[in-house]
């Protein structure tokens, strides 16, 4: 189609000039026969039916590019969408956690939406120059010191222009961080998610307030540029005129000499206003062409960002069972940007079909251990092997299908209950069967059935007839995730912390039955939970400090026992 629409386009650009042609040998033609007196009209109004059928071909052609156009600018919008989030998949955990990449990724997205018509842009400049040169031709033919005459009056006026493109992308740039922050603003004010809290706390006033700071200065920046461009737009264009007006003036001299026909001081003073316009309408679109064509640097740009944790070559499958389990050596990992070690000098096996769980105080380190487990992170510094191979030796999706965690923080779908049980394992989505297996495993079953929709239900409420659960019910659809696949470790993150007493019993007992023989992590603030792992791993600072079974570690008097103290207290 984009050949289809260009070839269009150079048909289309002869066409003015054509047309003024055939403009100035009608009116030579009327002169002719009123001067001669002749009759014979003939050739004349063959000249008006060719006319006239120019003017209709110019007219189909216009609207078929127009068409062309918008189908090839929705085309390009959704295949960079597409693009965008492919690429956008490949990208490593700490990548999407780094602000410098989300000004990329938004820069990127920007694209998408505000440059599909770059193309199409692009390809009328085109065309636009193309008609230029046939018009220019004209008047080459007639004088080429005209043409240089045009030239010296446009020349200030593009320099004018790309000098402002440069300098209004380098403020726009500059400002993608707080764009940034202004869409976060506008998501805080008015969302499903965030209304509760900010009508509670009433803080939709301290919102605006920041929004309007924020937007009046980017509001101040722009209008001063925008003044100084239209100020020196003015002034170039009238250059340009007074280029065009000399230029006039000389042929209208030329006609009062006779030295040319009526018709060709027409065709020439069409050909001259014709290119005036079509100057202006490129000038214009040079502007947007060329900001589209810096922003399209970005766009690159972002394509250009390479995950860091990839996959070896000749990468190994998951193994099938377990014989001697995960084994953590001198572990160490800390965040992008961060000079704090978030794990540190772990050192542990965990067997095969064993039962850990990971206690400590917030911000000990737990989830980071289990994130290294599944590759969202590679270690900083140590390794942790599995069978011992080097994790990293694995298949990368293969480890992920194998390694399974649901965390604390897991998504709450604004899809039907099914689907939401499926991400699980989403290449099971058309299994009925273990979606409802799942959810019976979980305890999700009986929520799910008082829902008008069953496993259809729509949750949440951004889309129509969406049922919103309360934070336990929620809790139960994520659990059952864990069982949509037959992973050889699963990990649950705080996966009881908003069930009541009695499903947080019947949750941990299924969880052991079901995982019999596999090996699980659990983390958990309850004693009541953590006491049924086989062994606890205490984590303080990102340190291994005590690990052993529940009468072990009570027996030893340290910060198990402390901890486990202090709960139990509060239930006396
Ligand atoms: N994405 C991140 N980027 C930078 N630092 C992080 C990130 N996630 C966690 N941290 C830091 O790493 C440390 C360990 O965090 P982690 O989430 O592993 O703790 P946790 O033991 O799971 O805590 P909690 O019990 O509160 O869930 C914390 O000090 C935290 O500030």
């Amino acid at each position: 189609m984009t050949t289809a629409s260009f070839g269009l386009r150079v048909i289309r650009s002869a066409m003015p000039v054509a047309l003024l042609y055939v403009g100035k040998l009608i009116i030579d033609e009327v002169v002719l026969l009123s001067k001669t007196h002749n009759t014979d009209t003939h050739y004349l109004w063959q000249l008006v039916g060719v006319e006239f059928a120019l003017a209709i071909l110019t007219d189909g052609f216009s609207r078929a590019i127009t068409l062309m156009d918008s189908l090839l600018g929705d085309r390009f919008g959704n295949y960079t969408s597409i693009k965008i989030m492919n690429h956008a998949a490949t990208l490593d955990l700490d990548q999407f956690e780094d602000a410098v990449f989300y000004d990329k990724l938004e820069r990127a997205r920007q694209q998408t939406t505000g440059r599909t018509i770059l193309l199409s842009q692009i390809m009328s400049q085109v065309q636009d120059i193309i008609t230029m040169a046939f018009l220019a031709t004209g008047l080459m033919a007639f004088n080429p010191w005209l043409i240089v005459l045009l030239l010296v009056a446009i020349i200030p006026a593009f320099l004018g222009e790309s000098y402002f493109n440069d300098r209004n992308y380098l403020l726009t740039r500059g400002q993608t961080p707080e764009r940034r922050e202004l869409d976060y603003l506008r998501y805080l004010a008015a969302s499903d998610q965030t209304a509760k809290e900010i009508k509670i706390f009433d803080l939709s006033g301290f919102i605006t307030d920041r929004f309007k700071k924020l937007s009046d200065s980017f509001y101040h920046d722009s209008k001063r540029l925008s003044i100084q461009r239209s100020l020196w737009g003015t002034l170039f264009a009238m250059l340009g005129s007074v280029g065009y007006y000399a230029a006039y003036v000389f042929i209208i001299y030329r006609a009062i000499e006779g030295r040319v026909t009526i018709g060709d001081l027409a065709f020439l003073a069409g050909s001259f206003r014709q290119l005036r316009s079509l100057l202006e309408g490129i000038l214009t679109r040079f502007t947007a062409v060329s900001q589209g064509a810096i922003y399209l640097r970005d766009f690159f740009e972002f394509f250009e960002i390479q995950p860091k944790i990839t996959q070896a070559a000749k990468a190994l499958p998951f193994p099938e069972s377990l014989k001697q389990g995960f084994v953590f050596e001198n572990v160490g990992f800390r965040y992008l940007n961060s000079d704090r070690w978030a794990n540190r000098h772990l050192s542990f096996t965990l067997l095969p079909g064993e039962k850990l769980a990971l206690v400590g105080e917030n911000g000990a380190g737990k989830t980071t251990l289990v994130k290294l487990l599944s590759r969202l992170y590679d270690p900083t510094e140590g390794r942790i092997l599995l069978e011992g191979i080097d994790l990293r030796q694995y298949d990368l999706a293969d480890l992920r299908l194998n390694v399974g965690i649901i965390f604390q923080d897991y998504l709450r779908y604004q899809m039907t209950v099914a689907q939401n049980i499926a991400v699980g394992n989403i290449s099971k989505i058309s299994d009925r069967e273990l979606i409802e297996r799942s959810a019976q495993q979980s305890l999700a079953d009986k929520l799910t059935e008082k829902l008008p929709g069953g496993y259809d239900q729509q949750l949440g409420k951004r889309f129509a007839d969406g049922v919103e659960l309360s934070g336990g019910e929620w809790q139960k659809i994520a659990l059952a995730r864990a069982y949509m696949r037959d992973a050889q470790l699963l990990i649950l993150d705080e996966p009881t912390s908003a069930l009541d007493a009695r499903a947080e019993y019947e949750v941990f007992q299924r969880f052991a039955e079901l995982t019999k023989g596999k090996s699980a992590i659990l983390i958990s603030h309850r004693f009541s939970t953590v006491r049924m792992a086989d062994r606890i791993l205490v984590l303080e600072k990102g340190e291994l400090k005590e690990i052993g079974s529940h009468e072990e570690l009570l027996s030893n008097g340290g910060i198990y026992a402390e901890l486990f103290e202090l709960q139990a207290q509060g239930y006396r």
